[in-house]
């Protein structure tokens, strides 16, 4: 699905990523872990293409299709939960709002909530933009620390649409610290001093 090789990235002169050689195949569950400023997000970031490599380069599988969740979602704060999905989903596709309700309702979030976005809780806000990262079927999933602010049956809802997307096939990258211990992934790598180890 996704394939990196020697992808490099240094910030101000100090280098974050260095060498980066990774397969991920079609289908895998990957968590990937390194301590704080390590390089997580930022590999993430090149994945997702939101961020430039310095070096190396990225091939992505036929039909691959991004959907993530990276650092603050940013929503349009005055319109409500579903005006934003709506407007997410028709950027590429026609939005349907039986998947969008299905997965809201997942996550316990009502669909038909009038409540502005920007009155939402940290964990609310987190569950609308899990949503949005799999409502339009993506195949490639990345997640950057998806449970920050859920609380524990949200984490639970979590655990079980990660489930779902693995039956479904989907590849997923999940870059967490904690809160994902009840998932069984197929791969856990680290980064360490810029690289990888499996
Ligand atoms: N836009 C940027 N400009 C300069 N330095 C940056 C930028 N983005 C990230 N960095 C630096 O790159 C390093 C890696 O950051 P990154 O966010 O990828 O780490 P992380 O592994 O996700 O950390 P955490 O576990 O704390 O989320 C950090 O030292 C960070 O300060």
């Amino acid at each position: 699905m996704i394939s990196l090789k020697n992808v490099s990235k240094d910030f101000n002169n100090t280098n974050i990523l260095n060498d980066i050689n990774l397969t991920i195949n079609e289908g895998e569950l990957v968590r990937i872990v390194g301590s704080n400023g390590c390089g997580k997000t930022t590999l993430l970031k090149i994945i997702a293409g939101l961020l430039k490599a310095d070096g190396g380069n990225i091939t992505y599988g036929e039909g691959c299709n991004i959907g993530a969740v990276i650092e603050n979602p940013s929503f349009i704060e005055n319109e409500t939960l579903l005006y934003n999905l709506k407007f997410l989903y028709n950027l590429k596709s026609k939005f349907s709002y039986d998947i969008c309700k299905k997965y809201c309702d997942l996550f316990s979030l009502n669909i038909d909530s009038k409540i502005a976005i920007k009155k939402y809780s940290l964990g609310m806000r987190q569950k609308a933009a899990i949503i949005q990262a799999v409502m339009e079927n993506q195949n490639l999933i990345l997640l950057d620390e998806p449970t920050r602010g859920l609380d524990i049956d949200s984490m639970n809802q979590f655990d079980n649409l990660v489930k779902e997307l693995k039956k479904e096939g989907k590849t997923i990258i999940i870059c967490a610290h904690d809160g994902v211990e009840n998932i069984n992934f197929d791969r856990i790598i680290e980064i360490k001093k810029g690289r990888i180890e499996e």
